[in-house]
């Protein structure tokens, strides 16, 4: 679904944010993506969901050499990627409704064939009664939580997040995670970055880590 060989990248003229990076995630995996702040999860998420180019190296996302593939066809691969922004990435005009069911929207979808999904999909991540609101008068957490339901809804093949529990309380914490796990039983293929360490050891799944721009486990030995 996603693999790495040698790859490395660079803002711009910069050092090497990412150096040497090897791994794989296979169709259906749930993994985890850890590392100190500045280790570069952010940077690697990018790369998986091609909002940056790897400097040396190969990625592959499904089964197709990124650097290959025509730009014509990029937008197609975006799509079948849900991300949760760190900064959530919230249309400000659009009612948490309209945001949650935007990727529907996007695929050809009219309102009325997915109303009912969105409604259950913001009551379980508990946004039932704030469909018609505004993403400026909501709180930190509700904005993840919204954001989190976007990224989710059309049921991608991959799904990125990244620090998707950064301002919840632990029991939203572990709400969330349920989320995660039943789309990653229902075929998505899951990476979480995060600080979460609680998160982490309750979901007992495989961790990338990153140290400095390298990987030092591919979350294989566990
Ligand atoms: N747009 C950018 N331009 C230049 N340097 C950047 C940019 N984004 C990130 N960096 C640098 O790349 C390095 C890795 O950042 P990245 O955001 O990937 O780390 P992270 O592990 O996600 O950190 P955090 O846990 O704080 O989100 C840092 O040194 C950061 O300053």
């Amino acid at each position: 679904m996603v693999r790495f060989e040698g790859v490395s990248m660079r803002y711009g003229r910069g050092h090497e944010t990412l150096r040497d990076i090897g791994f794989s995630l296979a169709p259906g995996s749930f993994h985890f993506l850890t590392g100190a702040s500045g280790a570069g999860k952010s940077s690697l998420l990018k790369l998986i969901y091609l909002a940056h180019r790897a400097s040396r190296g190969r990625v592959e996302l499904f089964g197709r050499d990124v650097n290959l593939v025509p730009g014509a066809d990029l937008p197609f691969l975006r799509r079948r990627i849900g991300v949760v922004f760190q900064e959530f990435r919230l249309l400000e005009h659009l009612s948490v409704f309209d945001n949650a069911g935007l990727p529907l929207r996007i695929a050809g979808r009219k309102p009325d064939t997915y109303r009912d999904d969105v409604a259950e999909l913001l009551q379980w991540v508990g946004l039932g009664d704030r469909m018609h609101a505004l993403p400026a008068t909501l709180s930190g957490g509700e904005k993840q939580r919204l954001a989190i339901a976007r990224a989710v809804v059309d049921r991608p093949d991959i799904l990125l997040a990244d620090e998707p529990t950064g301002n919840v309380d632990p029991a939203m914490s572990l709400r969330l995670l349920r989320l995660f796990v039943e789309l990653n039983r229902l075929g998505t293929t899951v990476l979480i970055a995060t600080h979460d360490e609680e998160l982490v050891a309750r979901a007992g799944r495989p961790v990338l880590h990153l140290e400095h721009g390298r990987m030092v486990d591919t979350g294989e030995a566990r």
